[in-house]
């Protein structure tokens, strides 16, 4: 590193001091912090996303966003060339550098990281995408992300404006592949790719009018709902009504959004008596969550939740069709035997991963954080991970891409119109359409809404796929969060000593009873998960367990 490249970084970064007081790591979902205390952290995560690109000599995207977190948080996180979540191996360089004292230690911190093969003077400069979510703390934030960009000499950074999170990680991965990678090819690409599945819907089916075909959809007040509208202006097909813009009073994810509905299982502000039957969704604040749900009779708040596990189930059987009809009605020189895997957490419910499995399906459990998930799922020929709470996609390998490809050709001059190419078409526009980078709740609802109509199903039938589990999720406030140390993907407490001993007796004292907790990653709480065999059971089997949480780690004040 040359004396004007140290000097350029010891000026701009004397102008972002870090808060006293406060270590931040990198968790599940990038750094989140009250958005008082993230303006240091975005400039240094602007170099960070500048030396990546560097490294890499390719286009890094850069979010702001807190997702689901309450609207005086924010974050920031980085999108690695694929589109994909920040390579792990970087993640301690990351905390190092949010955490380095002064702007000395900064510099010295990362002079010793690009000694270690980052091209300063490469052939291609760094150039970090950005964008930002509705958060008004979001351009103040920018701000220092892109003084952190200018702070690498050469460096170019492209403001995208608001964004769904991944919107960006699909800009980036598309630019990367030398794709066109604005947001109306984003919008072009989703549209027309549902317009294909839903032309190859058969004909018996089409013609069948779905009860209660109308959609509502609950934007969270954040940055999806505007962004589908413009989606749906480029479809036919659909009927969807959308509410909880963020423009009419209502507040970033408080009492509405993804979240909200899959933890809480209520429905959110704007929806009730009125909504009976009908079918819903709910998207987070950033719009890489969908759940589904269906206000009940008994109750104007009472819900069905459709969570991301039947999600799951949904695409999965959807594509386990398509894959039967391939291998059936192929000649078997020509088959190729795909290989189709599913990716969940502990959080999944037990009943789906039951229902996977007596389908056939080859089911993987990873660590929570869609970093761990996308990463297993993308060793399938097709992989299909969700969390429990909505974030999921379907990933299709390079290799079996190709295939697809090329076996579609090949059908529509050997056999044009039969079963079998229309199945092959089918996963060639699930795969252009299901975005490849993350889990996107736009890609994500198109593709429910018209594999729904491909079955003739209402939610209610799609809801009865398999009965969930009696599941409680709470959240414990505690003084430091960090005293929770886990092992086995997450599910059992190592420290402090003597929590998950008391943890297991009080879980068999239930019925068919099922619990973990675990620090985390994005928001200052610890998580207690329970489920039992009815509700009362996981109901108290949660709450004894967060009392445990209390007494073992002590309230913070
Ligand atoms: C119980 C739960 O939903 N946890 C979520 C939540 O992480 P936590 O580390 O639990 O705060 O946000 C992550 C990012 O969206 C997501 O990957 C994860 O599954
Ligand atoms: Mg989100």
């Amino acid at each position: 590193m040359n004396e004007e490249q140290k000097s350029l970084l010891l000026s701009s970064s004397s102008h972002f001091l870090p808060p006293q007081g406060v270590r931040l790591s990198y968790g599940t979902a990038g750094f989140r912090a009250d958005a008082s205390l993230l303006s240091s952290t975005v400039y240094r995560v602007g170099i960070l996303a500048a030396l990546r690109s560097l490294k890499t000599q390719a286009v890094i995207g850069l979010m702001i966003t807190a997702s689901h977190n309450k609207i005086s948080d924010n974050g920031v996180k980085i999108a690695d060339p694929n589109g994909g979540m920040l390579s792990q191996h970087w993640e301690p360089f990351a905390d190092a550098l949010a955490n380095a004292p002064s702007p000395q230690d900064l510099v010295q911190l990362i002079n010793d990281f690009v000694k270690e093969g980052i091209p300063f003077n490469g052939v291609r400069p760094a150039e970090v995408i950005l964008g930002r979510d509705t958060r008004p703390s979001g351009d103040a934030l920018l701000t220092a992300a892109k003084e952190g960009i200018a702070s690498i000499v050469g460096a170019i950074a492209t403001d995208v404006g608001i964004l769904t999170t991944p919107q960006l990680h699909w800009m980036v991965r598309a630019r990367n592949m030398g794709m066109k990678a604005s947001e109306e090819d984003y919008f072009e690409q989703l549209s027309s790719s549902f317009r294909c599945l839903m032309d190859l819907i058969p004909s018996e089916k089409s013609n069948r009018s779905v009860p209660n075909d109308k959609l509502v959809v609950d934007g969270a007040n954040g940055v999806g709902g505007g962004k589908l509208e413009v989606l749906l202006k480029q479809l036919n097909g659909l009927s969807i009504e959308i509410r909880n813009y963020g423009e009419d009073g209502g507040v970033l994810n408080e009492g509405v959004g993804a979240d909200f509905v899959q933890k809480e299982k209520v429905v959110p502000n704007g929806f009730g008596s009125k909504d009976v039957g009908i079918r819903c969704a709910s998207l987070d604040g950033d719009a890489d969550r969908l759940v589904y749900f269906s206000v009940t009779a008994e109750s104007n708040s009472k819900i069905e939740l459709v969570d991301g596990d039947k999600i799951l189930s949904l695409f999965a059987l959807f594509i386990r069709e398509q894959l039967i009809i391939l291998s059936e009605e192929e000649d078997a020189k020509n088959s190729r035997h795909a290989h189709l895997g599913v990716v969940q957490t502990a959080y999944a419910n037990g009943a789906s991963t039951n229902y996977l499995k007596q389908l056939g399906l080859e089911v993987n459990f990873t660590p929570i954080g869609v970093k761990y998930l996308h990463e297993k799922a993308a060793e399938f020929d097709i992989g299909i991970y969700f969390e429990a709470n909505g974030h999921g996609t379907i990933l299709f390998s390079e290799d079996f891409s190709g295939w697809l490809v090329a076996k579609t050709k090949e059908l529509s001059s050997k056999s044009k119109g039969s079963e079998v190419e229309k199945a092959a078409l089918r996963l060639l526009a699930v795969n252009k359409l299901i975005n490849q980078a993350v889990g996107d709740a736009l890609s994500g609802l198109l593709l429910v809404e018209v594999i729904l109509q491909h079955m003739g199903w209402s939610i209610h039938r799609w809801n009865e796929l398999y009965h969930d589990l009696p599941s409680r999720q709470l959240k414990v406030k505690v003084a430091d969060r960090t005293a929770v140390v886990t092992a086995n993907a997450e599910t059992v407490v190592v420290s402090p000593p003597g929590l998950q001993g008391a943890i297991n007796a009080e879980t068999a004292k239930h019925s068919q009873g099922r619990c973990f907790v675990r620090p985390s990653g994005t928001e200052d709480v610890v998580r207690v998960y329970a489920d039992a065999s009815t509700q009362e059971a996981a109901d108290s089997l949660a709450n004894s367990v967060a009392k445990l949480v209390d007494q073992f780690l002590g309230c913070s004040s």
